[in-house]
C-alpha cells in the first residue's frame, strides 16, 4: 500500500440518534467499471430502508472499487475507476465518499477482508463514529462517540452468488454475514429465491439461513435496471449514455478513450491472494 493513502472521513455525518438507533456505515464493494447512477442510487434507497425499516442509522457510504488482480472482463485500471468514483460522488452527493484502499492494495483482497479494513479504520483507529446526543433534562446536545455497524452493500446477483460453489469461501461468509450483515437491492434480472434464507430448506445450515437477521433487502421502488455492462456496450457501440450516469464521469470517459476498444483494461502487475479459495481467477470460473 502507498504511502499516501489517508482513510477519508470528511463526509461522515453526525446524526442525532433516535432512541434505539444504532449508526450504520454502508460498504458499497463492485467493479464500477464505470459506475452509474445505479450504483449511487442503491446508497439512497438502503439509506431509506435502514431509517424506516431497521434499527440503524446511516451516518456514511462508501465505494469501494475491487482491485485490478480481481480481472472481471471490462474492468479499466483501478487509476480510471476511482476517479470516476470520485468525480460521481463530488458532482452527485453529499454524503458517499470513495476509498482507494482496496484499489490501491497489491493484490486482491476478498470482501470480508475490505470490510475488516472498514472496522479497522472506523472503529479502532478513529474510536467510533460521532453522533449528537440530546440531554432530555436540560435540552441540550453533545457530542460523543459511538462505535458503528459496518455493512456491505450489494445487488441481489451478489447475494445469489453466495450460495454457488466456489465463488466465496465459506469462512468469509460467516464472517461478513455474521459479524457484518449487509443491505441487499433487488435487481431485476436475481429474483431472490427465499428459501435460501429458509430453516427448513436445504440451505438451512449456510451462512444466508443462519444470518437470515443481519441480511436486509431493500425493495427497487423505481426499476432502474442499468448496467456497467450495458454502458460499455453502448459506448463500444457509439451510443448515448447520457442520463444513466453522471456527466462528470462520461467527460472522463471520453478524455480518457475508455471503453471504446477492447484493449486490455489494466497493465498493472497482479499478484494472486493465498489465503482463502477466493482467488481472482477462481471467481471469475466459477461466476461464467
Ligand atoms: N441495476 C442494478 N440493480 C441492483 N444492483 C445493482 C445494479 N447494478 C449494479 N448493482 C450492484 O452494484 C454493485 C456493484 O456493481 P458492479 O460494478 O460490480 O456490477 P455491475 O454494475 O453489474 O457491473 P457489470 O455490468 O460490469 O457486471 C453490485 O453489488 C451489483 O449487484
Ligand atoms: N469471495 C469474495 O470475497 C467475493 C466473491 C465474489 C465477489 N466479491 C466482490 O463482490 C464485488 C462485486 O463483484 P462482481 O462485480 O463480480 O459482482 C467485488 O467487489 C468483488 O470483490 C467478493
Amino acid at each position: 500500500m502507498q504511502d499516501d493513502y489517508v482513510f477519508p472521513t470528511e463526509r461522515l455525518v453526525v446524526p442525532r440518534l433516535e432512541p434505539g438507533k444504532q449508526p450504520l456505515v454502508l460498504v458499497g464493494c463492485g467493479s464500477f467499471s464505470p459506475i452509474t447512477f445505479l450504483h449511487l442510487r442503491m446508497f439512497e434507497m438502503a439509506r431509506d430502508h435502514a431509517r424506516l425499516h431497521s434499527c440503524y442509522e446511516v451516518v456514511g457510504g462508501y465505494l469501494s472499487p475491487v482491485n485490478d488482480a480481481y480481472k472481471k472482463p471490462g474492468l479499466v485500471s483501478a487509476v480510471h475507476r476511482v476517479s470516476m468514483c470520485e468525480l460521481a460522488c463530488q458532482s452527485m452527493s453529499d454524503w458517499i465518499m470513495v476509498d482507494p484502499f482496496e484499489a490501491r492494495h497489491d493484490t486482491y483482497l476478498p470482501t470480508a477482508r475490505v470490510l475488516d479494513h472498514f472496522e479497522h479504520e472506523i472503529n479502532t483507529v478513529k474510536g467510533g463514529v460521532e453522533i449528537e446526543v440530546l440531554d432530555p433534562e436540560t435540552g441540550e446536545t453533545s457530542v460523543e462517540r459511538r462505535k458503528a455497524r459496518i455493512m456491505l452493500l450489494a445487488g441481489s446477483d451478489l447475494i445469489q452468488t453466495m450460495s454457488e460453489p466456489g465463488v466465496w469461501a465459506q469462512q468469509d461468509l460467516h464472517h461478513i454475514l455474521g459479524l457484518y450483515g449487509c443491505f441487499i437491492v433487488e435487481r431485476a434480472d436475481s429474483e431472490i429465491d427465499q428459501a435460501l434464507f429458509k430453516d427448513s430448506s436445504v440451505h438451512s445450515r449456510n451462512a444466508l439461513a443462519l444470518y437470515r437477521r443481519n441480511i436486509f433487502m431493500v425493495q427497487q421502488l423505481v426499476r432502474n435496471d442499468v448496467s456497467s455492462t450495458k454502458v460499455r456496450l453502448f459506448i463500444k457501440r457509439g451510443m448515448s449514455v447520457r442520463y444513466l450516469l453522471p456527466n462528470t464521469v462520461i467527460d472522463y470517459i471520453r478524455q480518457n478513450g475508455l471503453y471504446s476498444s477492447d484493449r486490455a483494461p489494466s497493465s498493472e502487475p497482479a499478484s494472486r491472494p493465498t489465503t482463502s479459495s477466493s482467488t481472482p481467477d477462481s471467481l471469475q470460473k466459477a461466476r461464467r
